[in-house]
């Protein structure tokens, strides 16, 4: 099975190792100066047990669709980058997505999905990754040993045994489900919950606890779960608990990847995670008071870097 990754920032390049170093045919679609480097010097993978560089193959844009046509098409396409760039994604990886060809987002929320279904219809799994990590110099950095990979079929009908077997590999935990669609609504609250713990309060859990704001977290957390309960997608007791547990334990120095995004002034996935639970919750006439103002604090922010 070829597969080709999207993206060699902190999911793709931490799964993609995992996939390269068990042998499979991996080829990573990536922008021109990273290319550079990936040929010069490999792809640098550092976890808790190791720090290790594998020479893998790469492809960008250009010179994928250049290749003749039976070496354009990919079994599966892996798409690993932040909602900012899944509009160039999307075009970028057209040359590569033939008839039988099966695309796998990583994406943290859920607007990615109906807009890859537009693009490629019927050839869209399911997927989400639950792993920290993060891309420093140059290194890809998985920093807990916390690595599962869970994918499912849209609608409900099974994943190729193929698909099962090229993913399932040393390293990290492949988790196939047959309700995916509930397993990444329930991502998508935390995701969003988190972000809006973050960033509205401007902290890691710790000081926002030791500040006080235990019972706005929980406010916060109550809020967006009603979206996924009037949504038919409820969070389950099991998921609430770990949320409540993560974003109200004293003295944590949790942080969502939104709120380090938004304090470190680079692009972030605001709008597709948060502006697109508002207007569903707005749609399913459910009031997100809290949601609301973070995304006015949030906007603000925005307005003010990019001017
Ligand atoms: N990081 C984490 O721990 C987790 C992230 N997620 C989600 O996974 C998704 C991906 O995030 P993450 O892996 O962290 O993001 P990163 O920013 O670490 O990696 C994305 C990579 O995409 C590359 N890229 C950007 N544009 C293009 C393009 N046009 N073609 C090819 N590559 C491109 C960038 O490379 P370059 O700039 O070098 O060109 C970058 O290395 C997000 O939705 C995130 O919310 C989910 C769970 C955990
Ligand atoms: C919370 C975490 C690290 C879990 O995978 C995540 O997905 C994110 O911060 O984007």
């Amino acid at each position: 099975m070829r597969i080709l990754i999207a993206g060699a920032g902190a999911t793709g390049g931490a799964f993609g190792t995992r996939l390269v170093e068990a042998g499979r045919d991996v080829t990573f679609l990536v922008r021109p100066a990273r290319a550079q480097r990936l040929r010069s010097n490999g792809l640098r993978f550092i976890a808790p047990e190791t720090d290790r560089t594998n020479q893998v193959q790469v492809l960008t844009a250009a010179e994928l669709a250049d290749l003749d046509e039976d070496r354009r098409a990919f079994d599966l396409v892996i798409v690993a980058v932040k909602a900012t760039a899944l509009e160039t994604v999307i075009a970028d990886v057209r040359p590569a997505v033939g008839a039988q060809t099966l695309i796998l987002p990583f994406l943290n929320g859920m607007a990615h999905i109906d807009r890859l279904e537009a693009e490629f219809p019927g050839q869209v799994l399911g997927g989400l990754v639950k792993i920290v990590a993060t891309v420093r110099d140059d290194s890809v950095v998985q920093m807990t040993d916390m690595a599962v990979m869970t994918i499912g079929h849209l609608g409900g009908g099974e994943v190729s045994t193929e698909v099962r077997t090229a993913l399932d590999v040393p390293g990290y935990r492949l988790q196939v489900l047959d309700s995916i669609v509930d397993a990444l609504w329930e991502k998508w609250i935390f995701i969003a919950t988190a972000g809006v713990v973050t960033c509205l309060f401007r902290a890691p859990v710790g000081p926002i606890i030791a500040a006080g704001g235990e019972p706005h977290v929980r406010t916060v957390i109550d809020e967006l779960e009603a979206v996924a309960t009037v949504a038919g997608h409820p969070v389950g007791a099991k998921a609430h608990d770990q949320t409540m547990s993560i974003l109200t334990e004293p003295g944590s120095s949790f942080t969502s990847s939104l709120y380090r995004d938004v304090t470190a002034g680079v692009p972030s996935e605001i709008e597709h995670i948060l502006g697109h639970l508002q207007v569903t919750a707005a749609d399913l006439g459910v009031a997100t008071p809290l949601l609301d103002l973070t995304l006015v604090q949030l906007r603000a922010g925005e307005i003010v870097r990019t001017s």
